[in-house]
């Protein structure tokens, strides 16, 4: 039988079918993905086919190819990924120009690595109920600016429910993972988009974890309009470290489009003779926002190597 990982504790996995049933197994045995050395071989998300015994115990026999998964910043002392969900159809970065600030370096880190991962990306801009007339002058700024790269872009309420039915349109059919800081309003569009969503997390968790003392890694709560949101904790803003100096441009694709023009093809676009991307930002065709996100990520990444 076929299905998709909805929630992962230890070694319990949460299987929805085909069928739209939920079955609880464990992986079997001895279980190992080919080339991946992770701490969970498999996780929410992966397509999976299960065995289920007459007994109604049921084990995960094979994992699907997956096509993309997000890996949670590693620590350099281990060489295991900890990877958190897989076959992420698009995320939504949630938000808020005010209450609170969300820099244009966060959201540009996290384009950057959903590049990077090969995750389309959303921007959720939510809490609009909140904003004073600089705070729209300024949301529109943001908004052109994103588009005009080619990120889409919504606006929302969860208070008042403004943009709600976009964005349940956005989200239909779709694994979708939700991230963003502390505070910008995910449980409450969680809950405005799936009425029960809250008591559905707790009926499962309080199942399985009867006295034991499992991490929950990640799970995926299913939305009746169409679609699946994960929303892990772990994954507000992803880690940029694996990169190496010359591809985040690649991560940029306004800055990948001038860099071709550079006059070296190593250029990192600081102050090399003859660079397409510093001019093209002094000529206003990338945003100074934009590159010195692309900067601080290049810091980053150069002091990585030396810790
Ligand atoms: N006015 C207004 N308040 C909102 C909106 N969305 C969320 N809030 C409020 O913002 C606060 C934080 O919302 P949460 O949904 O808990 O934020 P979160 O992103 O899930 O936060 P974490 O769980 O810490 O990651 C709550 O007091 C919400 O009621 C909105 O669109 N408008
Ligand atoms: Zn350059």
């Amino acid at each position: 039988m076929k299905g998709v990982v909805i929630k992962n504790t230890g070694n319990t996995y949460w299987v929805r079918t085909e069928n739209g049933e939920e079955i609880v197994c464990q992986a079997k045995g001895n279980f190992r993905l080919k080339g991946i050395r992770s701490t969970s071989p498999i996780v929410v998300g992966d397509h999976v086919i299960i065995d289920q015994n007459p007994d109604g115990t049921a084990f995960i026999t094979e994992i699907e190819d997956r096509k993309n998964y997000i890996v949670r910043r590693a620590s350099n002392l281990s060489k295991q990924a900890h990877i958190l969900a897989a076959n992420i159809d698009e995320a939504l970065l949630c938000v808020t120009v005010r209450f609170p600030e969300t820099s244009t370096v966060f959201i540009d880190r996290f384009l950057a690595t959903a590049e990077a991962y090969r995750i389309p990306v959303c921007l959720v801009f939510n809490k609009i109920d909140l904003y004073d007339e600089d705070d729209k002058e300024y949301l529109d700024g943001l908004i052109y600016l994103y588009q005009t790269i080619g990120y889409p872009c919504l606006k929302t309420s969860a208070e008042t429910g403004e943009g709600i039915e976009a964005l349940r349109e956005r989200i239909k059919n779709k694994i979708t993972l939700l991230a963003g800081h502390s505070g910008v309003g995910k449980s409450s569009l969680i809950n405005v988009l799936q009425k029960d969503a809250s008591r559905k997390i707790g009926k499962i968790s309080d199942y399985h974890l009867k006295g034991t003392h499992t991490t929950t890694f990640s799970e995926m709560i299913n939305i009746d309009t169409g679609g699946y949101i994960i929303d892990t904790p772990g994954i507000k803003g992803f880690g940029t470290i694996d990169m190496i100096p010359q591809e985040i441009s690649h991560y940029f694709p306004e800055i990948f489009r001038f860099s071709k023009n550079c006059r070296y093809n190593n250029c990192l676009h600081i102050n090399e003779p003859d660079c397409a991307v510093v001019k093209a930002v002094e000529n206003h065709y990338i945003s100074e926002s934009r590159y010195r996100s692309y900067l601080n990520i290049l810091e980053d990444v150069n002091e990585s190597k030396y810790r």
